[in-house]
């Protein structure tokens, strides 16, 4: 599949301190690529290298298959931005704002403002001025702005940070859609898994300027393994009983005092039968799946989970 962008041992540091350490990102053609990391995990320096407002220290940036440099303002006019907070003319309306945005970009489809305001959902209220727009029409705002020009790629830095439940559906909603029915790709940064997690189609996991991870969510899918619960007042006693008497191995106690066994191919009946027998009582038994915050945690912490 081609690559849409390609980072090869992206860098750059601040009075020596490395903020971003030789970062690979393999961004493919029509898909939603979420960059997830905690404050400060260095995913706005890299969408600025990528977007040229800040140069790498060492590395390269690829983009549509051509090598981004100083004076790439072809590349960089196939992409639609919005990073950190999206700035507007506050006095200005909605519209005014777009058409002047068309004027700096040498961009003369008048017909694309009305298109991107309907896609937003802000056509009704294209001639208020903005300094009355709420945060999240101020973003909806931006993302108009950055898909005005019909880009290739749109790059997002924490596109849904301070909106309501119901606009971070609109706005998922929205990407979604920009993907599958326009083809735009999509690289989106967030520090909240949930944001990202129903949307994105390969996940990178940054942390303190390194790549964790990037790994696609079909793979995830697979790897979220499953467990049984227990759920028994004698969690200790339970735990010998499993692994002396049944000769279970892998069995953990949970900090709430469940008991964890990751080897599902145990009939749940034997279990209960086993524990019965000597004395334990039981209160539950379930079959579960390690939930994807689990994983990147894991990931986060160090676990040994590999793509
Ligand atoms: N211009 C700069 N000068 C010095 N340090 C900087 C500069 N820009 C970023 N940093 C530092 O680089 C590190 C990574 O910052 P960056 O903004 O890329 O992280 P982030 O993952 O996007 O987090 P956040 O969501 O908080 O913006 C931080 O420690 C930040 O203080």
């Amino acid at each position: 599949m081609t690559h849409i962008v390609k980072t090869k041992q992206l860098t750059r540091a601040y009075g020596g301190k490395e903020v971003v350490s030789n970062v690979n990102l393999n961004i493919k053609q029509g898909e939603i690529y979420g960059m997830l990391g905690p404050n400060g995990a260095g995913k706005t320096t890299v969408l600025k290298m990528i977007t040229n407002l800040v140069k790498p220290t060492a590395g390269e940036i690829e983009i549509f298959g051509e090598r981004l440099t100083d004076t790439s303002y072809q590349l960089l006019g196939r992409m639609g931005t919005i990073i950190e907070n999206p700035i507007f003319y506050d006095k200005l309306t909605a519209r005014e704002n777009l058409e002047l945005h068309c004027e700096y970009m040498g961009y003369h489809n008048k017909k694309s403002i009305n298109e991107a305001l309907e896609l937003v959902n802000l056509k009704g209220i294209d001639k208020k001025a903005v300094k009355q727009f709420s945060l999240g029409m101020k973003q909806r705002l931006g993302i108009a702005r950055a898909i005005l020009t019909k880009p290739e790629l749109l790059i997002l830095d924490e596109p849904i940070n301070g909106l309501d439940p119901l606009g971070i559906k609109e706005i998922r909603d929205l990407f979604v859609m920009l993907c599958k029915q326009y083809g735009i790709t999509l690289l989106i940064s967030s520090h909240i898994l949930g944001e990202i997690e129903l949307i994105a189609d390969t996940i990178a996991v940054m942390n303190d300027g390194k790549l964790l991870q990037e790994v696609s969510m079909d793979h995830i899918a697979k790897q979220t393994t499953e467990y049984i619960e227990i759920t028994t007042n004698e969690s200790s006693k339970a735990a010998y009983v499993l692994e002396n008497h049944l000769h279970i191995s892998n069995v953990r106690i949970t900090d709430a005092g469940q008991i964890r066994i990751y080897d599902c191919r145990i009939p749940q009946s034997e279990l209960m039968k086993g524990l019965v027998m000597h004395d334990v009582a039981i209160e539950a038994v379930h079959k579960k799946k390690g939930s994807l915050e689990d994983y990147f945690l894991s990931i986060l912490n160090g676990g040994g989970v590999v793509a």
